[in-house]
């Protein structure tokens, strides 16, 4: 199934101050934990495909959960932005920059928010025609200094930082100008997936009204 695409890579940004960073072991977790974000006031999901149960875990949610848009995370490949728009992906993330990529997404018609960490991969994405990135990893590649420092020369830039990002230093992040939201995965915890504790995700995604910028 593939669903026609109708966000762009700034409206999933601005949808909400953190996108969720999720990767899931057991398509039984999919829907339940959508809906467990979507009541926290969080729809726009990124499932990283990282697991083989990914793409069955995407297609679930993009079937039962209409509340929710679900994103596919670590694109590496013009093979995974095909399997990720197959599977009812409304939009790619994806960890690093290449054109091969930003190519397959826009073949496929899903919007792409490119992972870059250097000047030289933001100058890449940005001849491309992308405009709004994901700085990853945030923290470990230079937290929020960096993109006060790239708000120089990319001031026409907007970035999603993820890697390291929590409710603790979210704030100081959505303080800069050129950020839109953050990226995390700390809203979905692997205990609290593996206990089937939704309640507890609801009040992750809750906690984060409070970062609104
Ligand atoms: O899988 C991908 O495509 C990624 O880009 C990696 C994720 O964005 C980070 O793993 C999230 O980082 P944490 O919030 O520190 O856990």
């Amino acid at each position: 199934m593939s669903t026609s695409n109708t966000f762009t890579a700034l409206q999933v940004m601005q949808d909400a101050p953190v996108i969720p960073v999720i990767v899931l072991n057991d398509v039984k977790h999919a829907v339940p934990m959508a809906r467990a974000l979507v009541a926290g006031g969080v729809r726009m999901l990124e499932v990283t495909l990282r697991t083989p149960q990914a793409l069955a875990c995407i297609e679930a949610i993009a079937r039962e959960v209409p509340e929710a848009v679900v994103g596919a995370g670590t694109v590496r490949s013009r093979a995974d932005a095909q399997a990720a728009a197959n599977a009812g992906s409304r939009f790619a993330v994806s960890p690093g920059y290449t054109s091969a990529v930003g190519q397959a997404c826009r073949d496929v018609g899903l919007a792409l928010l490119p992972g870059v960490a250097t000047g030289g991969e933001i100058m890449m994405a940005q001849e491309d025609g992308f405009t709004e990135l994901k700085f990853f990893p945030a923290m470990q590649a230079g937290g929020p200094a960096m993109l006060k420092a790239w708000s120089g020369p990319f001031f026409d830039v907007k970035f999603c930082p993820t890697g390291g990002v929590s409710l603790q230093n979210a704030p100081e992040f959505l303080s800069l100008p050129n950020v839109v939201c953050v990226g995390g995965s700390w809203l979905v915890p692997a205990d609290a997936m593996a206990q089937g504790d939704w309640a507890r995700i609801t009040q992750l995604a809750l906690d984060t009204k409070a970062l609104r910028k």
